[in-house]
């Protein structure tokens, strides 16, 4: 079967479909070209990233297609409801980049607490500046989850090994309670969460009831002294209102791996603000978590291949 990869995916998947005698059409460039309404006319499956926007009209113009693969966890670009009318399943990669995403919000609170980078910078150009990096500890500092998920129970249980109290919002809280009282994290409704934290790390996904949930009046409940990790999708989080209060100095700090529009346009506000730091959207890309998925997307769209007629 002809299987239309529009992403970048690591080499073992690709191999594993090609191994189960699918035909492979990998052209990690696709998402952004017209031709991939045409290239799906011809897909029995569809593997995706996040950027390749699988709406009603790709899913209409791919008669054939059985299976979308999702190589990550995010669905938000995913038409879910036009994939169910036709009933093609979407296969994700479940939790299997969670540790890179909690282990990326460990080194985000790490690298605003310690300031590594610059304090080498400033070593580099000449400096010993020893007073200016007399900073602080992260044991005894509070961490705000919005989101008690997978990925928002891993970070937690990392924080609270660290010596963090770690305070958990979650709106599906009642079903999660044992897991997060394993993971040392204290359940905490929304306005506690950011009054109290010190660091906040967002892990909700991008759902009409969560767009522009950090905005002015969330924001202006943080700690001055607070820093906003986001990690999870660019539109929970309104960036304007995420600059002004950046720039008043009424928050201490952001590190954002997340934007609403993906790379940003140049003249970004956020993009001048040195108490913000901006990654290319890399907390759950790590070679591990990459092999994992590829494997499991793979198996999972093979699986629902197996036995259908091309
Ligand atoms: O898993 C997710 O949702 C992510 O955002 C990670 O990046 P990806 O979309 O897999 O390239």
């Amino acid at each position: 079967m002809n299987i239309v990869i529009t992403e970048w995916n690591a080499p073992n998947g690709l191999e594993q479909l090609k191994q189960a005698g699918h035909h492979v059409h990998y052209d990690p460039g696709l998402w952004n070209r017209p031709e991939l309404s045409e290239a799906v006319k011809t897909a029995d499956a569809l593997i995706v990233r996040n950027q390749t926007q699988v709406d009603a009209a790709l899913i209409e113009a791919a008669p054939r297609l059985k299976v979308i693969g999702r190589l990550g966890a995010g669905l938000d670009n995913i038409d879910l409801d036009a994939a169910a009318r036709r009933d093609i399943p979407v296969v994700t990669a479940g939790s299997a980049n969670a540790s890179s995403v909690a282990e990326y919000v460990i080194a985000a609170i790490f690298h605003t607490a310690r300031r590594l980078g610059e304090a080498a910078d400033s070593v580099r150009s000449g400096g010993w500046l020893r007073q200016q990096f007399t900073l602080h500890e992260i044991a005894g500092k509070t961490l705000g989850l919005i989101g008690v998920g997978e990925i928002g129970r891993r970070t937690g249980a990392k924080a609270s090994a660290l010596g963090m109290k770690v305070l958990g919002f979650d709106p599906r809280f009642e079903q999660n309670e044992d897991a997060a009282d394993e993971a040392g994290i204290i359940p905490a409704g929304f306005n506690r969460v950011l009054a109290e934290s010190d660091f906040i790390s967002l892990h909700v996904p991008l759902l009409p009831s969560t767009r522009g949930l950090i905005g002015a009046s969330a924001l202006s409940q943080m700690k001055s002294s607070a820093v906003l990790i986001n990690t999870s999708r660019g539109g929970v989080v309104d960036e304007e209102a995420l600059a002004a209060v950046l720039s008043a100095n009424k928050l201490a700090g952001a590190v954002l791996d997340v934007l609403s529009q993906e790379p940003p346009l140049k003249d970004h506000p956020l993009l001048a603000l040195p108490s913000c730091t901006i990654t290319p959207h890399i907390a759950g890309l790590t070679q591990e978590s990459q092999e994992q998925i590829s494997e499991i997307v793979s198996a999972g769209v093979i699986s629902a291949l197996s036995g259908q007629a091309g």
